[in-house]
């Protein structure tokens, strides 16, 4: 039997955007379909097709597209293969575009209008974006957009993609039907483009060369041999100095804000299952891990500031040699970066590498990378069992401990990526080909909204995943009731308790209680489960202590650390390992990375636990 597959395409024209990396296509897309996608300054942030709608002044809805970031229309790597699959029309479910948005940094159109000249070869509508006007304007070049329009046979418009400028004119521009009329493709052929787009520039006196920004200036310290790395070092130190120590305060609002309610609850609701649904599963549970909003925003503050301002791509690069030695190359430092925010998106990000083995290596080490779930859970142990301490220098004992833990992520996965580097055959050696864009001061707002949204999906990770899984724990923890001839504590005979005792001897010998293991299932579905788990397990069988005060009373030191070294590398996540699945399209990556994790996980508990039952 022969089946067809039938594609309908969606109403309305469809808009394509087409540019280099990091020429503003995205904030393009943004300011004109209300979305709110990635915007960040280095290239390879968009890696995926979006579509969002749009409306014209004229009532005219459509489609548009926000692509890839592309050098050329010969892909290398497979998001650049998306770009070029859209131009041709052979993407899967998705029609050839009717007009393309070619967007271009007017302070390097040298470069960028090569990919202009590539995309009036199509035969589709043109409409050039000459965008980042305002950074080109302060180095003095103004771009007269009407002699360009004619050097080039489409139409031009000046934008600032970031504020807005030029967005309306380009709504306008959408509703005149000459706008729909394809471009006269260019007659000489491409090899002549470099020349062409030279004796363009000249006669537009766009072709001398700009007296160097101030990104030159600040590269001369920031890329700087010796000072360079010692910067990054700081910054990253600052950082997690600062998720300590300006958390305090909000935390404690929070915390306070909780004990509060669950006193309330406790003095004006009878005693019964009810109550302690309330107190003991959604208080203590999903409360107790909304308690690490502040520390998660914190974080996220650091990395939105690095990722706008432009210096990430410049860490990669003083990277780049140290990863060659892992036999990596900087290209893989991007994915993995994302993955200290959560590792699907940095395994989505990995489609920017056009080699297949880095790729696939990158993918198996985006797990090892610190993301924000576990913050809660290394946030929560440090509390009870890091003691708050100043060393010398005024440096905080818990901010270090913290440092230390992403290190050894780090330092994990380093060497794991050695153990590749000499168990796969490499390719050839190469260097990083990777743009260093200019610095840009971050926009408050942009920052404001990217917070916002991370607040925003943390609160619903808690309303959502998390409150369902602690309820499933306190459900568990408090049924069946103790016999009343009991003599043990109530909440050894209900499921849970059972459950925890039946799995305990598999995990004693790494130190964890039977509290830890039960805690650690729910915990796949998210990382930040364990602690609301946690949580939930000691309200149910204790009264009225706050979940730190009673871990550090109860549990050993060297057990605190095992479970910390146990996160550190176990791949403690559902999604993270189905995300792997759908970007290799099978199931032997996803089992060869949870099985290899989970056994180096217990490992490295294991050994963390002798190892400090040793010595204390
Ligand atoms: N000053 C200024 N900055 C801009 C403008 N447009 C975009 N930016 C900034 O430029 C950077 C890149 O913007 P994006 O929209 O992510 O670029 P993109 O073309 O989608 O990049 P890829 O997805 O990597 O291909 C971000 O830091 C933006 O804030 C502009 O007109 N002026
Ligand atoms: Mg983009």
């Amino acid at each position: 039997m022969q089946q067809a597959v039938v594609h309908l395409h969606p109403a309305g024209r469809l808009l394509a955007l087409l540019g280099n990396p990091n020429c503003g296509k995205t904030a393009l897309f943004n300011r004109l379909t209300g979305s709110r996608q990635k915007v960040a300054n280095y290239a390879g942030v968009t890696v995926e097709r979006k579509e969002g709608r749009l409306l014209t002044p004229g009532g005219e809805r459509l489609r548009l597209l926000d692509l890839p970031g592309t050098y050329s229309l010969h892909p290398r790597s497979p998001d650049e293969q998306v770009t070029r699959d859209v131009l041709a029309g052979v993407a899967k479910g998705e029609k050839r575009p009717d007009l393309l948005l070619c967007v271009v940094d007017a302070s390097n159109l040298r470069r960028h209008l090569r990919l202009v000249l590539a995309a009036q070869r199509q035969g589709l509508p043109c409409v050039l974006m000459l965008n980042m006007a305002d950074v080109a304007e302060r180095r003095g070049l103004r771009v007269d957009a009407a002699a360009l329009s004619r050097e080039l046979g489409m139409p031009v418009l000046r934008s600032v993609a970031v504020e807005g400028d030029g967005v309306d004119a380009l709504r306008r521009l959408l509703d005149d039907p000459a706008t729909w009329q394809p471009a006269a493709p260019p007659q000489q052929p491409e090899a002549d483009d470099g020349a062409r787009i030279a004796a363009l520039l000249q006669r537009l006196g766009l072709d001398q060369a700009l007296p160097p920004g101030p990104t030159e200036r600040i590269d001369r310290w920031v890329l700087h041999p010796v000072l360079g790395p010692l910067l990054m070092a700081l910054l990253m130190f600052g950082m997690f100095q600062a998720v300590f120590a300006w958390a305090e305060a909000p935390k404690a609002w929070i915390e306070a804000g909780a004990a509060w309610v669950a006193a309330g609850l406790n003095t004006h609701m009878a005693e019964g299952w009810l109550r302690s649904l309330l107190v003991d599963g959604l208080i203590a549970g999903a409360g107790g891990v909304l308690v690490f909003l502040p520390q998660i925003l914190i974080l996220f503050a650091f990395i939105l500031l690095l990722e706008e301002s432009g210096y990430l791509p410049r860490a990669a690069y003083l990277l780049d040699r140290w990863m060659g030695g892992l036999g990596l190359s900087g290209r893989s430092f991007i994915p993995l970066l994302s993955s200290f925010a959560c590792a699907i998106p940095g395994i989505m990000a990995t489609r920017a590498i056009a080699n297949p083995r880095d790729r696939l290596v990158t993918i198996a080490l985006a797990p090892l990378m610190t993301c924000s779930a576990r913050l809660p859970v290394y946030a929560l142990l440090i509390g009870a069992f890091i003691p708050q301490r100043r060393l010398w220098g005024g440096i905080e004992l818990q901010g270090l401990v913290l440092f230390a833990l992403y290190a050894a992520g780090m330092a994990s996965a380093a060497a794991v990526a050695w153990l590749l580097k000499h168990l796969t055959a490499r390719g050839q050696v190469r260097t990083l080909m990777m743009e260093l864009p200019e610095y840009h001061w971050p926009r408050l707002r942009n920052l404001a909204i990217g917070l916002l949204q991370r607040a925003w999906i943390f609160i619903r990770r808690v309303g959502g995943i998390i409150l369902v899984m602690t309820l499933a724990i306190w459900l568990l923890s408090s049924y069946p009731a103790a016999p009343l001839e009991a003599t043990r504590p109530a909440i050894e005979y209900s499921w849970a308790g059972q459950l925890g005792r039946w799995l305990a001897p598999l995990f004693e010998p790494i130190g964890f209680n039977w509290q830890i293991v039960i805690a650690l299932i729910p915990g796949l579905a998210a990382r930040e489960v364990a602690v609301g788990a946690l949580a939930t397990v000691y309200a149910v069988s204790s009264e009225g202590h706050a979940l730190t005060g009673l871990i550090a009373q109860q549990w050993s030191l060297p057990t605190a650390l095992a479970l910390l070294a146990w996160y550190v590398v176990a791949p403690q996540c559902l999604s993270t390992l189905a995300t792997i699945k759908r970007e290799t399209g099978g199931w032997a990556m996803p089992l060869g990375v949870a099985t290899a994790y989970f056994g180096l996980a217990y490992g490295a508990a294991g050994l963390t636990y002798v190892l400090a039952r040793a010595s204390v």
